[in-house]
């Protein structure tokens, strides 16, 4: 039976620890981070067109719909890679900020990479498509497999590992994008304070929900903070309402915040949604 139409959730990430080592020599950062996948996410619809293009639309959030947008790329590469000459009309329901930190765009191509393996019966693996993923950008090759990893290279080497101790996260976003490459390029690597990522991954393999929280570090906070004091401010605020532990996202501008009880997640929620106009209470997926 030939499928038509496939519909797939790409949901949002956040680094829990986040540490780079070196510049290298490509312009890239060698990293070492551990990221988890939580429940807010966009939904890609694609249908299968029996001509040769693609177009790409999208409800909500304002993303580049032309080759700038990555689930466009993700089919062109396909399209490419494997000489493929049927073609594709991509849906985007968007509810991820974008430019937030939370990795929206490479949860898309991601998306798109194991929708378009069906729809055009590539018969691909995982670790095929996260490797084709790389070629689109460093985040997409987890955002293939989802759940918890420790990713190191630049970004695209996956090691996964069990997941967190469900909590809640509480996620607030500023009323400005972040250019990521901005933030790389702005980063001293010189006396900076490096996270314990190796300790991050055992505590979370030993779900100590205590010890994940006292590890949580971004060496980017200290290139996005600076930038732009709304970030730290919403930060201060979240911590002062009662979050168990709080820290930017990738490379921001969005702020998370962990809680094991409901009751003060609503707390803070209600206390954010004063000034922070995007607040969203989710949970870790994890697996
Ligand atoms: C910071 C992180 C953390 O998860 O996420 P976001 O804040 O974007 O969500 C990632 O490292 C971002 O990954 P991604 O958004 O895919 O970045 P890419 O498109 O590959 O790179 C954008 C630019 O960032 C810089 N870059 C990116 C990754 C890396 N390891 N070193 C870098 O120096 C490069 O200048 C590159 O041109
Ligand atoms: N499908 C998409 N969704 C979101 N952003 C996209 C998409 N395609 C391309 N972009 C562009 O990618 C950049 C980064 O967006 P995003 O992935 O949301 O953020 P981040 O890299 O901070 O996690 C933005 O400049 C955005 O315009």
């Amino acid at each position: 039976m030939t499928i038509n139409k496939v519909s797939i959730k790409a949901p949002a990430k956040i680094n829990l620890s986040l540490d780079a080592l070196r510049k290298r020599e490509d312009g890239f950062h060698e990293v070492a981070m551990v990221m988890t996948t939580v429940d807010l996410a966009d939904r890609i619809e694609l249908t299968l067109l029996e001509a040769d293009e693609i177009k790409i639309e999208s409800s909500g959030g304002f993303v580049p719909l032309d080759e700038r947008n990555l689930a466009f790329q993700a089919a062109l590469l396909l399209k490419k890679t494997f000489n493929i000459t049927k073609g594709v009309y991509i849906h985007i329901s968007k509810h991820i900020p974008v430019a937030a930190g939370l990795a929206g765009g490479s949860s898309d191509a991601a998306a798109t990479l194991k929708g378009l393996n069906e729809l055009w019966g590539l018969g691909l693996s995982l670790d095929e498509l996260a490797e084709l993923g790389a070629k689109i950008g460093s985040d997409v090759s987890f955002c293939v497999y989802g759940g918890t990893a420790l990713a190191t290279g630049r970004g695209e080497k996956i090691h996964h590992i069990s997941s967190p101790p469900p909590c809640w996260v509480l996620l607030a976003k500023p009323p400005i994008g972040v250019s990521t490459g901005e933030v790389y390029r702005n980063l001293k690597l010189q006396g900076i304070k490096h996270p314990d990522v190796e300790g991050m991954v055992k505590a979370i393999e030993e779900k100590d929900y205590d010890k994940i929280c006292s590890l949580l570090g971004n060496v980017l906070e200290s290139v996005t903070l600076k930038m732009y004091p709304e970030v730290k401010h919403i930060k201060e605020q979240m911590m002062r309402l009662g979050a168990d532990a709080v820290l930017m996202s990738g490379s921001g501008p969005t702020v998370f915040g962990l809680f094991q009880h409901e009751s003060r997640l609503q707390r803070v929620y209600n206390g954010l949604r004063g000034f922070c106009h995007e607040v969203y209470a989710v949970r870790l997926l994890g697996e």
